[in-house]
């Protein structure tokens, strides 16, 4: 699969940056709202489930799908990661910043000396807190 040449250097900056333009070169920005963004971003997850659903379980990898099922797999996440860049955007998140941030509270919340542990006596995932299961 071959991406445009910029594609090695890749940024949320850069794929901002292109989405607004993108807008702005349709008149789309009218559009977008908040609340419009969201649901595109939610109707775009919808079909990117569509291609796992009554699949039953997927190996990582995805050993056996057709390369053409892959682009489609390929285009389904890009939509999802350009209306949350855009839903970011309109809404004045640095997506980048705050996941970093996130990266760093998930790290607090899940210590891994706690989490070793509980995972060499369980098959299960818990969170560590009240032995709900945790994805
Ligand atoms: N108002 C819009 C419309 C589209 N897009 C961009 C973001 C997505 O990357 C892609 C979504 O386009 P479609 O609504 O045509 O959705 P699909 O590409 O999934 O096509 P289809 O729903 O026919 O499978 O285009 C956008 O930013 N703003």
């Amino acid at each position: 699969m071959t991406g445009p040449p910029e594609a090695e250097s890749v940024t949320l900056d850069l794929l901002k940056k292109k989405m607004a333009e993108f807008a702005k070169e349709r008149n789309w920005e009218q559009f977008h709202s908040p609340r419009n963004l969201l649901l595109a971003l939610v109707g775009e997850v919808g079909e990117l489930s569509e291609i796992f659903q009554w699949k039953g379980e997927v190996p990582k990898g995805l050993p056996g799908w057709k390369e053409e099922e892959k682009v489609h797999l390929g285009e389904e996440l890009s939509d999802v990661l350009l209306y949350l860049v855009q839903l970011s955007d309109i809404c004045g998140i640095d997506l980048g910043k705050a996941a970093l941030r996130k990266v760093e509270l998930n790290a607090i919340k899940y210590p891994v000396s706690k989490q070793q542990s509980q995972n060499t006596n369980n098959n299960t995932l818990y969170n560590g807190n009240d032995g709900t299961e945790s994805g």
